[in-house]
């Protein structure tokens, strides 16, 4: 069969037509499959090498000399191969380990995004660059990064680790606190103290019932007595014992009531129980352990309801009580959810292939069947806060946060590109006077030590005005990579060099004794889903804290340094 005829019958046969360039390609295959046909059929001979010696000679030379060898000496051979291939062995073990094997994107690798664009523009990365390169030998590793047993899971529970005792004790900041409290150093730039600091020295601190002339009923319920308590520079007391009362009855009271919130971009119900109290319930999605994915960006990350938990546990032990309580329960889907709300929710009801209840709401991010929230089989954990007053009560007013992210996956925010970006907001109300600047600086370091990068706006109390404390709100995007610390986040203190000698006393307090990881364990505790974060996760806010004394040193360091400023100026 020629192949012409050949091909016009596979074409008819399949149906399909072959371009001109593969058929061309098959017909040289079929020719050349001809042309080895039509060759005649080699005889098995030995090859012959070109010098015309028969190769068996060397072979029988070599076989003579191993023979020949004691056996010492083959040992001895066999030995210095194997250290040769161990060797090889490591080199490309190690190769992998630090991903510099040329094909590989390092393991947790971070992408910098429009660095080619920005190249020595960007302040805030030229900042870091430094800020790197300016560490000394025995805490070189300032942004660090270590190798997770796998990026979305711990493969189960790590046992709790105690930090070895710090190296390092700061003891050149200790001077300047305690020089600071016998009325010394006062005029520090980089350490605010106490005495010009409104948050210490509160001239007048009203709660919400006093400034709106209200006095809790009688059978006021422990929120409604808690949120007129709330004060101008704090939401609650230290010991505060409507805390526990609080908790208790988001944990514990029958829910009455679920219906989805409105706004946010993921979904959120608000729970309603007996006699008026309400909370924000977020969700569980996933394990503890279940880290951020490497190809999400904090803003398209899922929320963690144990991170709502944990950073408000994180909040109350570092003095801030900006964080409003939140606890975990679990609940029954049917009866604590299906059978008390209404609406289109309801909709979104539906029993999952493995027999599990799920729903998925309404909102812009994962309200969908893909992305539902799926019980076990009808028992769902959450977190619960306890609801803020409600606007008639006290009106919040929403500000763009100075350090907001570009939320776009290519373009930069203003302060990544200028690098004089905190004179401007020194000087822009309500961050050129009393407590905000310091609020915010705060805030930064609240939010380095649990990983949130999603702080695109905050909220104060209207009836306060601007000497008002910032509410530590939303944190649900906080504790997702335990093994990466995001110095970015860090960015407002490292710009402005500014810190709170309070804030500075109890880090540095964790830092020197019993570590914070450890009061923050023994704190959550005591919440109904306890445990709430991954041992990765604790040991993170340890190693954090060094990071953050490593900055605020470095800040006294220039600033005490002018002259060497000019050369080593890192922003
Ligand atoms: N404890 C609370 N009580 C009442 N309202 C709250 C509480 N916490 C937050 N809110 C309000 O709900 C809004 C949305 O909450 P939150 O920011 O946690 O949701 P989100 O889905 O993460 O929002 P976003 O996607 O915009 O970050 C907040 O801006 C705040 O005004
Ligand atoms: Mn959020």
């Amino acid at each position: 069969m020629s192949n012409d005829l050949y091909y016009s019958l596979v074409t008819i046969r399949c149906g399909c037509s072959v371009s001109g360039w593969a058929r061309a390609r098959w017909r040289r295959r079929r020719r050349g499959a001809r042309d080895i046909k039509r060759s005649p059929t080699p005889t098995p001979t030995t090859p012959t090498p070109a010098d015309g010696r028969s190769p068996i000679v060397p072979r029988q030379q070599t076989a003579r000399i191993m023979l020949n060898m004691k056996l010492k000496e083959r040992l001895a051979l066999a030995l210095s191969a194997f250290l040769v291939l161990f060797t090889l062995m490591l080199v490309v073990d190690i190769q992998m380990d630090y991903g510099i094997s040329g094909h590989r994107v390092p393991l947790h690798g971070r992408v910098k995004i429009g660095d080619d664009v920005d190249k020595g523009r960007s302040a805030y990365i030229e900042f870091r660059k430094r800020f790197l390169q300016k560490s000394n030998g025995s805490n070189s590793s300032r942004e660090f990064e270590q190798s997770a047993p796998s990026e979305t899971s711990g493969g189960g529970e790590a046992e709790p680790r105690t930090p070895a005792a710090p190296a390092d004790r700061y003891e050149d900041l200790l001077r300047i606190l305690n020089a600071q409290l016998q009325g010394r150093s006062e005029d520090n730039p980089v350490i605010i103290p106490p005495h010009r600091d409104l948050n210490v020295l509160r001239p007048e601190n009203p709660t919400i019932g006093e400034m709106e002339d209200l006095e809790p009923s009688v059978n006021a319920s422990n929120l409604e007595k808690f949120q007129l308590k709330i004060a101008q520079h704090e939401l609650y007391e230290d010991g505060e014992p409507l805390i526990e009362a609080v908790l208790k009855d988001m944990a514990t009271l029958p829910i009455i009531h679920a219906e989805q919130k409105e706004g946010g971009t993921q979904l959120k119900l608000i729970m309603d129980y007996p006699n008026g109290i309400q909370a924000l319930f977020k969700p569980m999605r996933f394990a503890r352990d279940v880290q951020t994915l490497p190809n999400h960006f904090y803003f398209s990350d899922y929320e963690r309801h144990n991170a709502e938990i944990a950073a408000f546990h994180l909040d109350r032990i570092l003095g801030f009580r900006r964080a409003m309580p939140v606890v975990g329960r679990v609940l029954n889907m049917t009866t604590e959810i299906y059978d008390v709300t209404e609406g289109d929710i309801l909709r979104t009801f539906f029993v999952s292939p493995a027999n599990n209840f799920c729903f998925h709401g309404k909102c812009s991010y994962y309200c969908d069947t893909g992305h539902a929230i799926c019980g076990n089989p009808d028992m769902l954990e959450g977190s619960f806060a306890a609801f803020l007053p409600s606007s008639e009560l006290a009106e919040r007013k929403v500000w763009r946060h100075p350090w907001r992210r570009s939320y776009h996956k290519r373009r930069k925010a203003q302060w990544e590109l200028q690098s004089d970006y905190c004179d401007t907001v020194r000087t822009t109300p309500p961050y050129d006077s009393g407590r905000r600047l310091l609020d915010l600086m705060d805030m930064s370091i609240f939010d380095f030590l649990t990983g949130n990068m999603d702080r695109h706006h905050y909220e104060t109390f209207k009836m306060f005005g601007n000497e008002s404390f910032t509410l530590h709100l939303d944190q649900g995007r906080a504790f997702g990579k335990a093994f990466h610390d995001e110095l970015s986040i860090l960015a407002p203190l490292l710009q402005c060099c500014l810190v709170r000698h309070t804030t500075l006393t109890k880090l540095l307090k964790y830092h020197n004794g019993v570590p914070l990881s450890k009061v923050l364990r023994e704190s959550m505790k005591a919440d109904p889903v306890s445990p709430i974060l991954w041992e990765p996760h604790l040991a993170a806010v340890d190693r954090r804290i060094g990071l953050i004394l490593d900055a605020v040193r470095k800040c006294v360091e220039k600033a005490e340094n002018p002259l060497q400023n000019e050369v080593n100026d890192f922003v």
